[in-house]
């Protein structure tokens, strides 16, 4: 038996009710591969000639994952788009096939139940999930540059409806057991234990009646009344032509929007749910075949599909050589209650389950963190995301106070202060004081060296940087920076902690800016140069907004606050000298006390409620003594922030600050927003051509000034031909 074989296992019990246990080897989640569609395919042709089969349940053998979709390897080795097309057809053609079967069908769900696993799911008559918290049904292809190509764009909505489905696939939002109850994705929610039981009563109930619904017989202009959960206004406006294309139209607007034109997936997305509403499934699923073929095959596909191997890698990766065992993390203190210190507390009660208490010099402070945390909870309460019970638990982990008490137990402790290495030194002197040995002493300090934090403490090997980006619980990275002292056991136990956290780590070594920061810099000082040139704020922000970053350079200053974005910038001048000198203008633009967002001063008019951050404060210009009249194209501003970035990540891997162009990708596509479709600094310079980053340059360093020399490693990997990766 070959282990394709053993993927997909099917038994018949005494009343006739056939279990398909998928359960691929070798595998934690269970994932569709090629090789399985002969497989497949006989099960289905001994189902549709046993007539002494009563009913089907399909479920899993895993204990995390019903099915997680197609093979993302698969998909990446594809070649050619008819090939990805010809995969898609097939896995149409199977799920066709399982949707037609004469006797009624249930999956039976408990795990991830994403891509091609939840259009597996619905083309079965009904879905039973359990409440488990690994339960989550989505489809995400969307954020892998792809489409549902296995019937996913034609089912949801007709499972759904279009706006709901819209969301789901555009987004690739995953829905927990409840949702999707709500949503109509699934018919009955319940605990593990009686999951195969409630599916034999569905089984046994739609028997009885002899009938079952499918999607994929419904005439086209019938919609409206299959949407098993569509309110009554929805099913208005979706069951007629004039009201889907209000909502075509809408969804395409929001995603121009969105993606600025830098992602084809979404308008294909829509194009096949319109195509299948307008014209029919038949007709829905050769377009989703053929878009799929020309998805795969996207150069911004290949790029996401790297960032999910990647993110992949280094959920597996301790973060140091060799075999160390981390430490297991049972309490936390955390020092400040300020945003930082807020967001951290916030994840590390919610997400990793772990007991913090916040320490901060003022009741207001310590409060603070608690109503921060409080806040983020009643949010996901009222979505449903908690029971009272589960949210009353996540509350119950964060205590605080204006003293250290509990502290001596914490084998963690996280100051979250302000930028200030005098009060640094003396937070670690403190939480030394109380003679607690074992403590891990982390800061979150995002500008200074974590060595000299550390000359205070009598345990440098047990201090460790944790820097964390802003707002904690909404973004996915944590940089880890260890020093020449950090042990290997407390690197490896940040690394653990910080995913409990959920977030993605990164390992960089100690320097000025550390790496995100060092390379986001360079990038500022470029914009506010170009500001200082007589190039119009707004145009910088929308240029570099259309190239794919999430807002642009000087929106970011003022979101942030320009003081305190600016606060590297000493340190890094010092430490690398002229190529990061900060240009005039931020002095300038602090002198005249704009702080940006919070003291509504900035590049940008604030107050009205409506407007406010979205128009250029015209006096900035006065300010910097500069007229904008300077005409500069849109490609100028992009290349010139962003080749500075570029070489300053190929130097950060030079310098071993970070460890590979992996973290170095992650780093800034999680940390800064670096456009995710162009696969991060590393991937984008090797998509340029090494040759044209540094001819690109030279060619401004001519131009412009010497801050844009490239950087030697890239002049030798032009020189011998290499690459990064390859
Ligand atoms: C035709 C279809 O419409 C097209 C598709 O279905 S495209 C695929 C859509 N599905 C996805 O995007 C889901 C991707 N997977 C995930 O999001 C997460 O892995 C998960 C939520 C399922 C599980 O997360 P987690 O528990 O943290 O486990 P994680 O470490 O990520 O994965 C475990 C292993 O499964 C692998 N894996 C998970 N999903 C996979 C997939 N779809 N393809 C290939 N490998 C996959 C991972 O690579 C990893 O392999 P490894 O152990 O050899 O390194």
């Amino acid at each position: 038996m070959t282990d394709q074989q053993q993927a997909f296992a099917m038994s018949v019990d005494d009343q006739g009710i056939a279990v398909i246990v998928i359960d691929v080897p070798n595998e934690s989640q269970n994932t569709l591969k090629e090789a399985f569609v002969d497989d497949i395919s006989a099960i289905l042709d001994d189902l549709e000639n046993n007539s002494d089969v009563k009913g089907l349940i399909i479920t899993s053998g895993k204990d995390d994952s019903f099915v997680a979709g197609a093979d993302i390897s698969m998909l990446k080795a594809v070649t050619e788009a008819s090939q990805a097309t010809q995969l898609s057809a097939a896995g149409q053609q199977i799920f066709n096939r399982l949707e037609n079967l004469n006797i009624p069908t249930v999956a039976a769900i408990n795990g991830a139940c994403l891509g091609g696993g939840l259009e597996l799911a619905m083309a079965c008559h009904q879905r039973v999930a359990t409440q488990e918290s690994k339960t989550k049904l989505g489809l995400p292809e969307v954020q892998l540059g792809v489409l549902p190509g296995s019937g996913g764009t034609q089912r949801l909505p007709r499972l759904v409806g279009i706006a709901t489905s819209l969301d789901m696939m555009l987004t690739g939002k995953q829905l927990n057991a409840r949702r999707a109850l709500k949503a109509g994705l699934v018919d009955e929610v319940v605990p593990t234990a009686n999951l195969m039981v409630a599916a034999k009563k569905r089984i046994e109930s739609m028997a009885k009646k002899g009938r079952w619904k499918k999607s994929c017989d419904e005439p086209a202009n019938e919609w409206g009344k299959v949407f098993s959960a569509a309110g009554a206004q929805k099913l208005a406006l979706e069951s007629n032509s004039f009201g889907r294309k209000v909502i075509f139209d809408q969804a395409r607007k929001t995603v121009g929007a969105k993606t600025k034109g830098n992602y084809p997936a979404p308008l294909k997305i829509i194009e096949c749910v319109e195509m299948g509403m307008e014209h029919g499934f038949v007709k829905g699923l050769e377009v989703e075949a053929k878009y799929f073929g020309e998805l795969v095959m996207s150069p911004e596909a290949r790029q996401l599909m790297n960032i999910f191997f990647a993110v992949t890698e280094l959920k597996k990766d301790s973060g140091v050589d060799g075999d160390v065992t981390p430490k297991t993390i049972h309490k936390v203190g955390v020092l400040g209650g300020g945003l930082m210190g807020a967001g951290i507390a916030s994840v590390t009660v919610e997400k990793a389950k772990i007991p913090v208490r916040v320490k901060d010099v003022s009741i207001e402070g310590v409060n603070h963190a608690l109503g921060y945390n409080w806040k983020l909870i009643s949010k996901k309460l009222q979505r449903r995301q908690y029971s009272e019970i589960e949210a009353k638990a996540v509350q119950a982990r964060l205590t605080g106070g204006t003293d250290y008490q509990g502290f001596q137990h914490a084998d963690m402790v996280i100051e979250a202060v302000f930028e200030d290495l005098e009060l640094k030194h003396k937070m670690v002197k403190e939480v030394e004081a109380l003679q607690n040995e074992k403590v891990i002493f982390a800061t979150n300090t995002s500008s200074i060296p974590i060595a000299e934090i550390a000359t205070a403490s009598k345990r440098p090997e047990q201090v460790v940087g944790l820097h964390y980006f802003s707002p904690v619980e909404k973004m996915p990275l944590l940089e880890i920076i260890k020093t020449e002292q950090t042990s290997a056991e407390v690197i490896a136990t940040a690394v653990e902690f910080g995913k409990k956290q959920g977030k993605t780590v990164i390992v960089v070594n100690d320097g000025a800016g550390f790496y995100v920061n060092r390379i986001l810099a360079p990038y500022m000082n470029e914009a506010a140069r170009l500001v200082a040139e007589g190039v119009a704020v707004d145009q910088i922000d929308k240029a570099l907004v259309k190239a794919g970053f999430p807002v642009g350079p000087m929106t970011l200053l003022d979101e942030v606050g320009i003081d305190v974005a600016t606060k590297v910038a000493p340190i890094l001048q010092q430490a690398f000298g002229e190529r990061m000198e900060p240009p005039e203008v931020f002095e300038k633009v602090k002198a005249d006390d704009r702080k940006g967002k919070k003291n509504g001063r900035g590049f940008y008019l604030y107050g009205d409620k409506k407007k406010s951050g979205k128009s250029v404060d015209p006096s900035i210009y006065k300010v910097l003594g500069v007229n904008p009249t300077t005409s500069i194209s849109d490609t100028e501003i992009v290349e010139r922030c962003m080749l500075m970035m570029l070489n300053e990540a190929a130097r950060c891997l030079d310098e071993g600050i970070i460890r590979s162009p992996r973290d170095g990708d992650i780093g800034a596509i999680f940390g800064i927003g670096f456009p995710p479709f162009l696969g991060g600094p590393f991937r984008h310079m090797e998509s340029l051509g090494i040759a044209q980053v540094v001819d690109r340059l030279e060619h401004y360093a001519k131009a412009k000034g010497e801050r844009f020399s490239p950087a030697e490693t890239l002049i030798e990997k032009k020189k011998e031909g290499k690459a990064f990766y390859n």
